[in-house]
This record gives structure tokens, sequence and C-alpha cells, in this order.
């Protein structure tokens, strides 16, 4: 954990990820509604609500790729509610999205070099006075990559190109794009849906195997069991408001949450 926090140069003490009454609207839709909340250090945080709750919203607020109409977002104590999502990545936060899409036609271990950040190779000038230290460069990407693959289990399938991958081993191999730029905190869309049973078992342990080297995660899951299984907390959005927070079984017995689920599936 203290190698993530030294990385990024931030304050251990403060959350790696805090919303302060952050509000987006759609022309009249408030899609998330004076939200706020702190994600901790080192925890695994679930966010969960009926369809339409604002989750996604929310993931696209904490990562930039939509600004709030008001409100605040810190990341490791420092407000980039006005950075652009690149800058945030170099800050520290990764995200994954629901569907992945890696480049079909490269490898595994070429898509994973590929999401490495200020790699010597694009620097044309590096490339052309220094090309002794972009060579070794390619081979820490090349190392790293490897080891990512392996982290995520993917080993076997370095050298094939992304496209044979099935949906559950292409998140598989989106953790370890995500991991190449060493975040300290892991935005995960969805990482159950369209994943077989077994490859659900891989990637509850691949998460966790993760979160023990210190990095935080924030997930939008529909799959209560996953969620129950791996989050620390679990954060409940319904109508684009924060309903309640607490465990998993804290908030399974709220009458609130269940009003609100119910409310949905009628
Ligand atoms: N770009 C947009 N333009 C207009 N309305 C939007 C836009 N994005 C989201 N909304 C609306 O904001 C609300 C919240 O949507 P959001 O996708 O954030 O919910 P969600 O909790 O992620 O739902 P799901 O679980 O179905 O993915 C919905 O009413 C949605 O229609």
């Amino acid at each position: 954990m203290a190698l993530q926090s030294e990385r990024h140069g931030e304050d251990t003490q403060a959350p790696v990820l805090t919303a302060k009454n952050v509000v987006r609207r759609f022309g009249g839709v408030a899609a998330v509604n004076d939200v706020s909340f702190d994600v901790r250090r080192g925890e695994i945080l679930g966010l969960i609500g009926p369809n339409g709750a604002g989750k996604t919203t929310m993931f696209d607020l904490l990562a930039g790729s939509v600004p709030p109409t008001s409100g605040e977002i810190l990341l490791n104590g420092t407000v980039v509610s006005g950075e652009p999502a690149h800058r945030r990545i170099g800050r520290g936060l990764g995200r994954t999205f629901q569907i992945p899409r890696p480049f079909p036609n490269l490898t595994l271990i070429e898509n994973v070099m590929l999401a490495a950040q200020g790699q010597a190779g694009e620097r044309l000038f590096a490339n052309f006075l220094m090309p002794w230290r972009v060579a070794a460069e390619e081979k820490t990407f090349e190392q790293k990559a490897m080891d990512l693959l392996d982290l995520v289990s993917l080993t076997r399938l370095a050298h094939e190109p992304a496209r044979v991958l099935s949906g559950g081993q292409r998140k598989l191999l989106e953790l370890a794009r995500v991991m190449m730029a060493d975040p300290a905190i892991i935005l995960l869309d969805e990482p159950a849906a369209g994943v077989n049973a077994t490859l659900l078992e891989v990637i509850i342990d691949r998460i966790r195997d993760i979160n023990a080297r210190g990095i935080t995660f924030l997930l939008i899951e529909h799959n209560i069991d996953m969620v129950t299984r791996l989050c620390h907390r679990v954060l409940v959005m319904a109508s684009g408001e924060l309903l309640c927070e607490g465990t998993a079984d804290e908030v399974a017995r709220d009458p609130r949450v269940i009003e609100a689920y119910l409310g949905g599936a009628a």
C-alpha cells in the first residue's frame, strides 16, 4: 500500500477519492443529485442501485469523462473536478469499462504494453538521441506487462491476439491494462456482467490479490453475491441520490434499499 501511495505523492491519511455534493444534470434530469462520499484507502467499495440510479454517470464524473454541474471531486486530497480524464489517470485513477474493447489483432502483451504511460519509445527525441534507453525501457515494460498478465492468469495466452478471448478473459486483460499505469484506485464497471461462473471466481480472486497489493477499488455491480463476498462497504444509489452506505448485510436489510429495488421492479 505504501508503495502505491509514495508513487502518487499522496497524503496517506486522506481518502483516495471523494465526491462532495456532486450534481450532474442532463437537461431536466438530475442523473446525480447532491451525492457525497469517500472511498477509503485500501478498501473495496461497492456501488449498487437499480437501473437508472446514476451509477454510470457517477463513474463518468469521478473519471473525468463528464464534468459535474456542481460539486467537487477530490483525488488524493486534490480537487480534480476541472481536470480531463487523462490527467486523472496520471494522478493514479484507473477505470475499466463494462464492455472492454482491446485491440483485437494485437497480442495480449502488446495490448497491455500499449497502456503504459510516457513510454520513451513514443517520444521522438528520446528515440533519436537515446535508442539504447528506449530499448531498455521497452524491455522493462515488456517484463512488467508479462508480470501483470501472470497476475490476472493470462500468461498462457500472452502471445495470442486479443480477439480469441472470451468476455470474462477480456475483463481480466482490462485489469492488467489498467494496472500498467500504477493506479492507486481502480473504478470497475460491472466486472461480473456476462462472465461465466468459473471465470467469475478467477476475477474475484484476482481483484482480491490486486487489493492486497494496496490498490483501492470502487466497483459497480449488479451481482449481489459478488458484492457481498468482495466489498468491505457498499454505497446504494437510487434516482440520482445516495440512499445509504454500510456493509453488504446492513444495506440489504435497509427498508429504503428494499423499497428502491422493489419500486424499480414494479
Ligand atoms: N448523456 C445523457 N443524456 C441524458 N440523460 C442521461 C445521460 N446519461 C444518463 N442519463 C440519465 O441519467 C439517469 C442515470 O443514468 P445512469 O446510466 O447513470 O444510471 P445507472 O445507475 O448506471 O443505470 P444502469 O444500472 O442501468 O447502467 C437515467 O435517467 C439516464 O437516462
